[in-house]
């Protein structure tokens, strides 16, 4: 077997567009830098996943060892569609798609989200409002469809049901929390958590306005 994670990134600039009114470009920059390093280090420490590759339109943002695909430009689901066939291609039996706004994932999580998957061929990581989809464990990858967007939670919900799976869902707290608006900064900063500094520092760019 082999269990690839792949992990969507828009180019660095164009990522975390709805933190434009709190956060300059480049604390927005740094914000998308120091979460994919999270997710980097999280997925790196896990015993389960075995090569992780970055679908993007930017070779430069990928960290060395990890492969780079490219994107073709036509939105996240195209783009994962495509580096799923491609990892296919290559040998990739298992897939974790994770995204890269997930700062206080730990590897145990993940390693969680890829056994209870395994157990049903299907894993969901939603994010805390129960409605998007933070992360996917695919025993089969290639047979399932991406429909990342609004409430893609209910929408994946939908495609396994229509594909015969009872996914397992997860609710662990570090694949729940994605960063998307200035609350969810402002909440990661009053977790008083141990939080790299370019998180802190965009947290208290926007506390004092
Ligand atoms: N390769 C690729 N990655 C994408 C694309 N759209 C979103 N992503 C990535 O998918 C994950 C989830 O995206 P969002 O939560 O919407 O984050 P975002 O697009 O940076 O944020 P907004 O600009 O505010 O919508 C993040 O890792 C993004 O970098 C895309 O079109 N292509
Ligand atoms: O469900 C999704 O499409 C992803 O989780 C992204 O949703 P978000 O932009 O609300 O984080």
């Amino acid at each position: 077997m082999s269990l690839w994670a792949l992990v969507p990134l828009k180019t660095l600039g164009q990522g975390k567009t709805r933190l434009m009114p709190e956060l300059p470009f480049l604390g927005r920059q740094r914000l998308v830098e120091t979460m994919l390093d999270r997710v980097m280090e999280a997925l790196a420490g896990s015993e389960l996943v075995e090569h992780i590759a970055i679908v993007g339109s930017d070779p430069d943002q990928c960290p060395p060892a990890v492969f780079h695909l490219q994107d073709a430009g036509h939105g996240l689901n195209h783009a994962l569609t495509m580096a799923t066939q491609q990892l296919h291609t290559a040998g990739a039996d298992e897939l974790l798609v994770m995204h890269a706004d997930l700062p206080l994932v730990r590897s145990e999580e993940i390693d969680a989200l890829i056994l209870a998957g395994r157990r049903r061929g299907l894993a969901l990581a939603s994010d805390r409002h129960g409605q998007g989809t933070n992360a996917i464990f695919l025993s089969q990858p290639g047979t399932f469809p991406f429909r990342f967007g609004r409430h893609s939670l209910m929408r994946h919900m939908a495609a396994a049901e229509a594909s015969g799976l009872r996914p397992a869902l997860s609710q662990a707290p570090g694949l729940l929390f994605d960063v998307d608006t200035a609350q969810d900064l402002s909440m990661l900063a009053s977790m008083q958590m141990t939080v790299g500094a370019s998180i802190s520092t965009a947290c208290r760019s926007i506390s004092h306005g």
